[in-house]
């Protein structure tokens, strides 16, 4: 998978342009607040549909309506051209001009490491299963849709718990029932595979304690009907549904202590990258091709293993984009970020450091 080139226009502080990407490393660096992290958010957007903001309209350059990106995706020998336009809160989706809904995307496309990753750790269990969810509803173009029906169900089976609606209660139940088993069973299934993956990478990154991760659940296949019935009265006071996949949490565990009460903070690090490693290595297995990998702001990274890892993974893969205040080493291409737009530079010959393998 290699992205050819990006256009964006009034995408955030960034100047409309295209640019054009080689295969290997391509380093951006400058200064703090140069559209760096935009240009990988932006390339993100066009490879996947995904964006994290609250609003859409934050994407969108100040003062302007719309806002549009453009990639053009090299993908097993024929090229794709994927774009996303931006606009009065609404998101759309071409793929070589025809119009399509996300999980109609390339699912297997991009993946992001971000300095802030360090909050699947440390925050509340809806971010690791923000991360859960976003990877599984690209493993599976199934999990993609039944995930949102599942949500809009339980979003209805609580205003009928605040309206007092108890005879709608066996119909919303078995909505859920059906819909929420399902989601557990890929999560169980995909979560085995992702925690070898990340017991892997978190080892390779030199921890000597072991990473585990599990799924806590709220309730299982096999006992939602009962649990429903035990929680009655808890659900009709709360005006809440309180069992589910909504409600799971994705735990992670160093050596012997959960890691959100117990890591250091170079701990945290190190487990958030071997997420995300986890995350590269199951979309190469699942669609046989290794995602684009962007890397924001390697130079945020001080731990000189981790800063090793990051840029040795890079080169390992067919395509990276590698973001700095400093320009990371070994790149085929540099761009030099200023004020949202990108100069190419002569790469420097830095060599890349030592890891081991
Ligand atoms: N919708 C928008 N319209 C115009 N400018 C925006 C918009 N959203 C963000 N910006 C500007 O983009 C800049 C931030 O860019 P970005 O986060 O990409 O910087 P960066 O190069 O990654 O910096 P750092 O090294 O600090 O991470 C900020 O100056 C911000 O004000």
């Amino acid at each position: 998978m290699l992205l050819q080139s990006l256009t964006t226009l009034n995408y955030r502080n960034l100047t409309p342009d295209t640019l054009h990407f080689p295969a290997g490393v391509s380093a951006v660096w400058g200064p703090n607040g140069a559209g760096k992290t935009n240009l990988l958010e932006a390339t993100y957007l066009a490879l996947t549909g995904l964006s994290e903001v609250s609003r859409l309209e934050q994407l969108v350059l100040q003062g302007e309506s719309e806002a549009y990106v453009r990639a053009e995706l090299l993908q097993g020998g024929s090229l794709s051209v994927l774009e996303v336009g931006l606009g009065r809160g609404r998101r759309t989706l071409k793929v070589d001009g025809v119009r399509v809904r996300g999980h109609e995307l390339p699912r297997g496309s991009a993946v992001w490491i971000r300095p802030e990753d360090s909050d699947l750790v440390y925050g509340a269990p809806g971010g690791r299963r923000a991360y859960l969810d976003e990877l599984l509803s690209r493993l599976s173009a199934r999990y993609a849709q039944q995930l949102p029906r599942y949500e809009r169900a339980v979003a209805q089976r609580n205003a009928a718990l605040k309206a007092g609606e108890d005879w709608a209660m066996p119909i919303w139940e078995e909505t859920l029932v059906k819909l929420g088993s399902e989601i557990i069973e890929v999560r169980r299934r995909a979560v085995g595979r992702l925690a070898e993956l990340a017991y892997e990478a978190n080892a390779a990154l030199g921890s000597a304690k072991a990473l585990r991760l599990e799924l806590s659940e709220s309730t299982t296949p096999e006992t939602f009907r009962a649990d429903f019935a035990r929680r009655a009265a808890e659900e009709r006071a709360r005006g809440s549904t309180v069992i589910g996949p909504h409600r799971d949490d994705l735990t992670l565990t160093l050596g012997d202590f959960p890691a959100g009460d117990y890591a250091s903070r170079g701990e945290a690090r190190t487990i958030a990258l071997s997420l995300r490693k986890a995350e590269l290595d199951l979309l190469r297995e699942r669609f046989g091709d290794m995602p684009l990998l962007l890397i924001d702001d390697f130079s945020a990274e001080l731990d000189p293993s981790r800063r090793a890892f990051l840029l040795t993974l890079a080169a390992s893969v067919p395509q990276a984009i590698v973001t700095g205040t400093e320009e990371a080493p070994g790149a085929a291409l540099s761009l030099r970020a200023e004020a949202g737009s990108f100069f190419p530079a002569p790469p420097s010959q830095t060599p890349l450091p030592q890891v081991r393998a």
